[in-house]
């Protein structure tokens, strides 16, 4: 459906993004990277709102920039930080972005209803935003984006500041709107989109890092990936020598759970390898300290 060919994009002299190429059909993919990694910079040129310094972007086979108005009408876009006005209520904010968009009111108040049903705010459909939760604000995010019933939509970092509960209920309604659609979702949290990707794009050094699936992206670090007890005295020895994914406190030791792609010591316990440990691997430079 949508095909990124030999983008590159520079900002002056620097280069966020170099050579990239990747073919989208539909389905749920994830754009996962640290932040900074230029997910925000893929994303606003598929969305047109920047231009590649050099390559194409085609949709069914068109230039995207080329298609204009025609590409726009078919797409639904959620920013990082989407604009709202506290003041009004979802069902007149959402009726005053139809408006803008061209529907027509009587069209847009049964699609509103739907859509506010949808993203399960029916029940709010007349209160003010203002005292609305992050996951609530989210949703009418959400619901700006599918007024057009759009082939292609795109959210931006749709679950930053959400709590637990709120990107469970996210990550369901994300996996329904796309049974019919292409979804591209990007995200520096892994559990935003292991379980409902169907292809999770990972970026590095201003280049496509994977393009697969969960499980061939994990496959990367089969019989690499082990769990151990070590004693408290032994871990800063361990961490100098492995590259640890987690340690915790058990029973007075402490467990580690690291990479080590040689020879194994008999007591470490090979384990599969999940999303989070390839990201915590492969990002292991950029995300020092963070974890
Ligand atoms: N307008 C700009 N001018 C110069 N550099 C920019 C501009 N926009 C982004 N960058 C740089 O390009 C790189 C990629 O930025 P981008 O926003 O795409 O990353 P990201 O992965 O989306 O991170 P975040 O989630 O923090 O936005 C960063 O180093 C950023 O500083």
């Amino acid at each position: 459906m949508i095909i990124v060919k030999d983008v590159s994009k520079q900002y002056g002299d620097f280069c966020a993004l170099n050579n990239i190429n990747l073919e989208f059909t539909y389905g749920v993919y994830g754009l996962l990277a640290p932040n900074g990694a230029g997910k925000t910079t893929l994303i606003k040129m598929l969305a047109t709102l920047i231009f590649p310094s050099k390559g194409e972007i085609l949709y069914e086979g068109k230039n995207i920039l080329e298609m204009d108005e025609e590409y726009r009408a078919l797409l639904g876009y959620l920013p990082q930080q989407f604009g709202f006005y506290k003041n009004y209520t979802p069902k007149q904010y959402l009726l005053y972005l139809a408006a803008l968009k061209g529907i027509g009111k009587k069209d847009a108040v049964n699609i509103i209803e739907d859509l506010l049903e949808k993203v399960a705010l029916s029940d709010v459909t007349n209160k003010k935003m203002r005292k609305f939760s992050g996951g609530m604000i989210q949703r009418v995010g959400i619901a700006q984006a599918l007024l057009n019933d759009p082939k292609v939509l795109i959210l931006d970092e749709p679950t930053a500041g959400l709590d637990p509960k709120e990107r469970a209920r996210f990550r369901h309604l994300l996996s329904e709107l796309a049974r019919d659609r292409l979804v591209i979702i990007s995200t520096h949290i892994v559990s935003d989109i292991e379980s409902i990707a169907n292809e999770v794009i990972m970026i590095k050094n201003q280049s496509i890092l994977y393009k697969e699936s969960v499980e061939k992206i994990c496959e990367s670090l089969e019989g690499a990936v082990y769990e151990t007890a070590i004693s408290y005295e032994q871990l800063d020895e361990f961490r100098k020598q492995y590259v640890i994914l987690s340690e915790r406190q058990e029973k007075g030791n402490m467990s580690v759970r690291f990479i080590h792609k040689g020879e194994r010591e008999s007591e470490w316990q090979l384990v599969v390898p999940n999303l989070e440990d390839v990201f915590l691997y492969e990002y292991r430079d950029e995300i020092q300290g963070e974890v």
